[in-house]
């Protein structure tokens, strides 16, 4: 894929530009004509004959990136440099560091945070291991681990290119819920391996957030997981996702004016987050899902050797509607789309129910974009950040984590996860609510403590807090 694909709206070119063969009206003018407008110039370096450009361009799509560098590059006397984008500068040399929280000024303080009297601190643990929680970083902190398996929609892209989107979940937990966090990317897709690797590095860590490991071995080693430690683990992908998704539907139906229990949704890909998108929807009243992967809508007519497609099949679809996407579509309220981009066409959506709602959810490309058909849909969300109506399950797991780290919760069980549901979606009164915003935005820092604040109370109520805050002693 062209990594201009995956974001950057905004590009930076370096130019060497002969100024006896040229002038720069002319390469502005060839820039404008293939598509961009440039926002910003930096002078990087004179001579008698030459000048050095930084030119910062916005573009539409990639497409005008290629167009642009094409332009250039056929001007007599202009030599292209360089091509950056805003997004790859953002990326250099990683997103995150750690930093002390004190400063070492002197011996003393050596001595104190590190050996001789350190030593003290690991006694004090030895003897009594729960003061791990208060006197180490495991009090705040979350692992985010991933195989690199299944890495937004971009599929199997392994440890090393799965890298800065746990990045990026580290800067998100930190940024809204004041969550530390360490990106973790596993170079094995082994489930055993997995297991025992995230066993093995548990004790430094309040949670664990596992990220993009693809389905079916995410549901094992989830399970596993959390049976085999005393500290929450929860696949953002499956339960984050599923969280948001129930907020949102929970408004969007308040638009249409449909009821749960009466509406038909089709869940297009059957994976780690379609599966426990379906499953929060089967709790919440919906009686017709039909799920839909590679090969078609799942039936109980079938036979998988995948046994949790087997499960799906037997608890979804019961008019056993065989055949694709577009034979499975007719007459849906809901479309749920959590598998790769563009699989849904306008003409599909013509075939919903009257006021469908489309949440096309895979990233970085949906399966439909919302200017294909915000025309004929009533309500209308992606799981990106650059349209309205962002179903992402950024909106979930700080608020969930910081909840669940307050109240050094043994696990994020379904009480939790409803818990943070509920808090998302009445963050939206009646008189906000419309097909625009059925969903808050993730800037919201009402939403995260509403998130905390309830989850703690789930916690405490279902017994699974080893602490109470001091708000609720
Ligand atoms: N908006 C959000 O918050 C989230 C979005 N996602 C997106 O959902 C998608 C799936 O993610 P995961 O469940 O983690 O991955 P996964 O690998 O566990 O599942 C993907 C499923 O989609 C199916 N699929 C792929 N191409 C298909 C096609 N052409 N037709 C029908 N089915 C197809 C696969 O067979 C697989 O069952 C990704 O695009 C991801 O970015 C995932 C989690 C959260
Ligand atoms: C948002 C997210 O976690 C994903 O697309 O995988
Ligand atoms: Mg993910």
């Amino acid at each position: 894929m062209d990594n201009n694909m995956l974001g950057g709206k905004s590009i930076i070119l370096r130019l060497e530009i002969n100024i006896h063969e040229i002038k720069f009206g002319k390469v502005a003018a060839a820039i404008f004509e293939a598509g961009g407008d440039i926002v910003a110039m930096d002078v990087i370096q004179t001579s008698q004959n030459m000048t050095v450009r930084d030119i910062t361009i916005t573009v539409a799509d990639a497409i005008d990136i290629h167009k642009i560098t094409e332009a250039v590059k056929n001007l007599q006397g202009v030599s292209l440099v360089n091509v950056s984008d805003r997004t790859f500068l953002l990326h250099l040399g990683g997103k995150i560091e750690i930093k002390p929280k004190t400063p070492i000024q002197n011996r003393d303080d050596l001595s104190r945070v590190y050996t001789p009297d350190v030593a003290r601190v690991c006694m004090a643990i030895h003897e009594e291991p729960r003061k791990a929680f208060t006197l180490t970083v495991k009090r705040n902190t979350v692992a985010v681990i991933s195989d690199g398996s299944a890495v937004l929609g971009l599929g199997n892209i392994g440890p090393y290119a799965a890298m800065p989107v746990m990045e990026g979940k580290s800067m998100l937990f930190k940024q809204f819920a004041d969550v530390d966090s360490y990106p973790i990317c596993l170079d094995t897709q082994d489930t055993e391996q997995i297991i025992a690797t995230i066993k093995a590095i548990a004790p430094g860590f309040g949670g664990i957030n596992l990220e993009d490991i693809s389905s079916p071995r995410c549901f094992e080693i989830e399970q596993r997981l959390r049976e085999e430690l005393d500290i929450p683990v929860f696949h953002d992908d499956q339960h984050g996702t599923a969280v948001v998704l129930y907020a949102a539907l929970i408004n969007a139906l308040k638009i249409v004016g449909k009821s749960i229990d009466e509406i038909k949704v089709v869940v297009c890909g059957i994976g780690a987050a379609g599966v426990a998108c379906s499953k929060i929807l089967l709790s919440a009243g919906v009686k017709e899902i039909v799920g839909v992967d590679r090969d078609g809508a799942l039936t109980a007519d079938k036979k998988y050797d995948n046994a949790i497609w087997q499960w799906y099949a037997e608890h979804t679809n019961p008019y056993r509607i065989q055949g694709s996407l577009q034979e499975a579509i007719q007459g849906a309220d809901v479309f749920i789309g959590l598998s790769a981009g563009g699989l849904l066409h306008r003409e599909d959506v013509m075939e919903m129910a009257e006021n469908p709602v489309v949440f096309a959810m895979a990233n970085p490309t949906p399966e439909i974009r919302p200017e294909e058909a915000e025309d004929i849909v009533a309500v209308m969300a992606t799981g990106r950040s650059d349209y309205p109506n962002q179903i992402n399950n950024v909106l979930c797991f700080p608020g969930i984590f910081r909840g669940a780290l307050d109240c050094r919760a043994t696990t994020i069980n379904e009480e939790m996860k409803l818990a943070a549901a509920e808090a998302i979606a009445s963050s939206i009164t009646d008189e906000e609510r419309n097909r625009f915003y059925i969903i808050p935005s993730v800037f919201n820092q009402q939403v995260v403590k509403a998130i905390r604040d309830l989850v703690i109370k789930a916690a405490m109520k279902t017994g699974v807090a080893r602490r109470i805050p001091r708000e609720y002693r």
